[in-house]
């Protein structure tokens, strides 16, 4: 039996592709349908196409006739795919923020975000200090070569004792690493890429206006109120084993740790930054993609 061919256009050529379960089913689990009823659910798509003696469908049509049966199945999956899709297939890249304190919970709820819309590119601001030292000097930049919560500890000017030597060594920490994260975001924006990028360093104030103000850059921060909460999240993860760094540094700088958490939550009110209670990774999730939609509208926005 022929196979059938998916039309559709990159760069304005026309190319053709035979009709794949595997592909389409793979969307559909993005879109959190179970994997064995996704396969089911694309190989009826399918038959159904063969019975109708299609030959060659394109990608817009194909995506209608997905959609249409998926709303008759239960609603919230038909949304969550017509998003993906949205995304995929709009001309600008989305760019995703997601900052707070050491521990709030960034790395986990950025893996997650990327993988729901199909954001195959993601960076942590970790990741981008550790490139910055080695390309400047401890004795040029000295905080960053410290954690954000210890930043305070190499500031070569002790602050006056009426400030929060804290927030001061945070600030500079944030500030420096900031320069390679609007590198990140304009390489992003330029290239078309969407990412996701999290850490300690996304602090609303420290990004330059001109790309946050963006349509398609997205900015949140996690917070944990409980401080209970916020310590047990340090036992989690150093239970894992990969976890290589110590649980004892941590709880150490509790303390300092709490204060840059406050201190995030007052630049997300100054600069009107949506702020996250990271307690559950799904309702953290959904709020996300939810002010995400307002950005890229809803299903019934598309033709
Ligand atoms: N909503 C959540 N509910 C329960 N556990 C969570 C949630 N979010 C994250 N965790 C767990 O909390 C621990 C810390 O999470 P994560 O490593 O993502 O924090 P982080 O903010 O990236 O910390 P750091 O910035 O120091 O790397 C991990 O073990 C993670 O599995
Ligand atoms: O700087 C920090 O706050 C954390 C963020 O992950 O990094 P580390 O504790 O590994 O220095």
């Amino acid at each position: 039996m022929k196979k059938i061919m998916v039309e559709g256009q990159v760069g304005g050529k026309v190319y053709r592709e035979p009709f794949s379960k595997g592909v389409l089913s793979r969307s559909l689990t993005r879109a959190e349908m179970d994997p064995d009823r996704a396969y089911t659910f694309a190989s009826k798509i399918e038959s159904d196409l063969m019975e109708q003696g299609v030959k060659v469908i394109n990608l817009d049509d194909l995506i209608v006739i997905v959609r249409e049966k998926l709303r008759g199945e239960g609603g919230e999956i038909a949304e969550k795919y017509g998003l993906w899709k949205r995304i995929r297939r709009c001309d600008e890249p989305l760019i995703i923020l997601i900052g707070g304190s050491s521990g709030v919970g960034t790395s986990s709820i950025a893996f997650e975000v990327a993988n729901r819309l199909g954001i195959r590119n993601m960076i942590s601001t970790d990741m981008i200090r550790e490139v910055m030292r080695k390309i400047v000097s401890k004795e040029l930049l000295p905080t960053i070569y410290e954690s954000s919560y210890t930043a305070y500890r190499s500031l070569r000017i002790p602050p006056p004792p009426e400030l929060d030597e804290v927030l001061i060594g945070f600030r500079d920490h944030v500030d420096t690493v900031s320069v390679g994260i609007e590198a990140v975001i304009e390489r992003s924006l330029k290239e078309g890429i969407s990412i996701v990028i999290e850490g300690v360093h996304i602090v609303p104030g420290f990004i330059s206006e001109d790309l946050v103000k963006k349509h398609n850059v997205n900015m949140f921060v996690l917070t944990l109120q409980d401080e209970e909460v916020h310590k047990g999240r340090f036992y989690s993860r150093c239970r894992q084993q990969w976890a290589r760094r110590p649980l004892k540094r941590y709880m150490n700088y509790f303390g300092a740790i709490r204060r840059t958490h406050k201190y995030f939550e007052s630049q997300a009110n100054k600069y009107h930054v949506p702020v996250i209670e990271n307690i559950d990774v799904t309702t953290t999730i959904d709020s996300i993609i939810e002010t995400i939609t307002k950005t890229y509208g809803s299903d019934d926005d598309v033709k």
